[in-house]
């Protein structure tokens, strides 16, 4: 697949932070990018040079070969073909539906296009967007999901090579975000777009991105599928903050992990080499299971401290000496608050 954006050893200071560290990342014509970190790792930093609203200090913005920015040149963003989508979405009171879309078409790249065309244009956003019987509508007689719905027909109208998003969801309700994720995605289809869309939701991030990028510190952890991200960590943070990993101490012999503190062993399943370097063993919540105490049966030992129903699972906190363990079990097991418990780990579990 042919490139589309490039990213080369990216680094932006602000005074003495470094919110920006090194980053280099290439991103393929049409993919789907998910920038998935928690607040203050940079993602807004890096989405704002893509834009063209700050310049990196060193590296290297390019696309389609064409150079964004190099730390001494920059292209002006209305000569970067991008379509933007923020947290809030900064619509015009006065201006109804249609003309939110239509706005992008008037600027000056875009005097050329022929009037039938902008109207096609037009048309075809509102219509993907399912905006079309709101078209007279002004911001105030819309509800949140169809203001963030003009928002997306407003960036997608003028056709652009990238999209960026930034946290476009974020103001919205639970339900209407699960149904804006697949919105999202249906336009992502039909237009083929490159898309880089920066969250702190890694539930947001696995279910639409054909790859996820994960930062902490400016830096990035891992690049890679959703499933990869999520099956194969390969630090202690993605194990963490993704697959919500529990990280168990102890020490590696060859390919057997002596757990701390318990007379127990696992044997090594798919652990990337991170953690056998670090003696830790990441285990993810449903790779656990609990039974009732029982001193018989070689497990780690722990008390129940927090339950949460969720439906079809239940999730449990079980203290167990110094560590926390969270475990996810079926919604029929009923084990109480107070109990005590041992975990042993499920053999099919892959880390
Ligand atoms: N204009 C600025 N001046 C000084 N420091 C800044 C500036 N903009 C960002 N920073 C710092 O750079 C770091 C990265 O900020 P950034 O906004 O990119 O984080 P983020 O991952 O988008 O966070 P959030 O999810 O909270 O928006 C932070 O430490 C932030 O305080």
């Amino acid at each position: 697949m042919e490139m589309s954006l490039i990213i080369n050893n990216l680094t932006k200071e602000f005074g003495k932070t470094r919110a920006l560290d090194n980053i280099s990342v290439e991103i393929n014509n049409g993919e789907f990018i998910a920038i998935l970190g928690p607040s203050g790792c940079g993602k807004t930093t890096l989405l704002r040079i893509i834009a063209g609203f700050l310049e990196p200090t060193n590296g290297v913005v390019k696309m389609d070969g064409r150079i964004y920015s190099d730390g001494e040149a920059s292209l002006p963003i209305e000569d970067r073909n991008l379509g933007m989508v923020f947290q809030s979405f900064a619509l015009w009171p006065h201006m109804n539906v249609r003309e939110h879309i239509e706005f992008p078409l008037k600027s000056k790249r875009n005097k050329a296009v022929a009037e039938d065309i902008k109207k096609d244009l037009v048309n075809k956003a509102m219509e993907s967007t399912g905006l079309k019987k709101l078209a007279y509508r002004l911001p105030g007689e819309l509800s949140g999901g169809q203001r963030q719905r003009v928002a997306l027909a407003r960036a997608i109208v003028s056709k652009p090579d990238i999209l960026l998003m930034d946290e476009p969801l974020s103001s919205l309700d639970a339900e209407l975000k699960v149904n804006m994720r697949k919105e999202i995605q249906d336009i992502h289809r039909m237009t083929g777009t490159t898309i880089v869309y920066v969250t702190h939701d890694q539930s947001e991030a696995l279910a639409m991105a054909d790859r996820v990028i994960i930062m902490k510190d400016g830096k990035i952890e891992q690049i890679g599928t959703p499933e990869e991200i999520y099956e194969k960590p390969k630090t202690e943070f993605a194990a963490v903050f993704v697959s919500k990993c529990n990280i168990i101490k102890g020490e590696w012999k060859d390919d057997i992990f002596y757990l701390r503190n318990y007379d127990v062993t696992y044997k090594r399943c798919d652990v990337d080499r991170y953690f056998i370097e670090k003696n830790l063993y990441p285990i993810r919540p449903e790779g656990l299971e609990i039974i009732k105490f029982n001193s018989k049966v070689k497990g780690i030992q722990g008390t129940i401290i927090n339950k949460q129903y969720n439906g079809r699972e239940i999730h449990y906190t079980v203290q167990c000496k110094e560590d926390n363990y969270i475990v996810y079990t079926e919604a029929n097991k009923c084990i109480e608050l107070g109990e005590k418990v041992t975990l042993i780990k499920k053999e099919e579990t892959i880390n």
